[in-house]
């Protein structure tokens, strides 16, 4: 049964390359950033589902009613999504990743509490970024499934290329910092630097 909760999607499968050490586990007033992320959106979502190759590692840090989905190391962020979708019941999803330090609660709250009014023949709704969407930081329909895996079988990697040849409503973003997401060890320092 499809159901009008939220589920959330949160991917923490990437290799931290620019970082240098996984960013998953980068402490913010000792509280590692994916446990940040996945406690920010529990109390709006559940289920909650974090994608990564190192489920072990990672289940002693969520709280106990997250649950794992195993993937492939660098299958990519668009076969962690879909891993997640395979296994949502609800109606919306909200997708994110796992090293967005400033998104707030409060700015949850209220994207959700339009999901009600965004256009049914939107499968998502996403903020825009500078090079095109902002896919890992908003919402996708259920519904979107069936495309997403067509584009998948027909080898399609890109959120961009994929979301080009769908509808999606805009999600207008007040404060963009809340979208800030860390990279690099200098934008994982301008962090650090604000919660000394
Ligand atoms: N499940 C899953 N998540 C991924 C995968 N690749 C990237 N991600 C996640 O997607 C989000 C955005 O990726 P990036 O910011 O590029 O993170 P990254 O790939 O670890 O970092 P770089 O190696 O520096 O590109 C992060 O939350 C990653 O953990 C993957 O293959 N599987
Ligand atoms: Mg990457």
């Amino acid at each position: 049964m499809i159901s009008d909760r939220l589920s959330t999607i949160v991917l923490a499968g990437g290799l931290s390359r620019r970082m240098g050490r996984d960013k998953a586990l980068l402490e913010i007033q000792g509280v590692p950033l994916l446990k940040h992320v996945t406690d920010r959106v529990l109390p709006f979502s559940q289920p909650v589902f974090v994608v990564t190759a190192w489920p072990e590692a990672y289940q002693s840090i969520v709280a106990p009613d997250c649950h794992l989905i195993t993937d492939e190391i660098s299958a990519g962020p668009m076969m962690g999504f879909a891993q997640g979708l395979a296994k949502v019941e609800t109606n919306w999803i909200l997708l994110l990743s796992c090293d967005l330090p400033q998104l707030d609660q409060t700015t949850i709250l209220r994207w959700i509490q339009h999901l009600g009014a965004v256009p049914e023949t939107a499968i998502a709704y996403l903020p825009q970024g500078e090079k095109g969407w902002e896919p890992l930081c908003g919402f996708y329909r259920l519904s979107c499934r069936e495309a997403l895996q067509t584009f998948i079988d027909q080898g399609g990697r890109s959120f961009q290329k994929w979301l080009q040849t769908q509808v999606v409503e805009v999600l207008s973003v007040e404060d963009r910092r809340v979208l800030f997401n860390c990279n690099t060890p200098e934008d994982w320092q301008q962090v650090s630097d604000q919660y000394k």
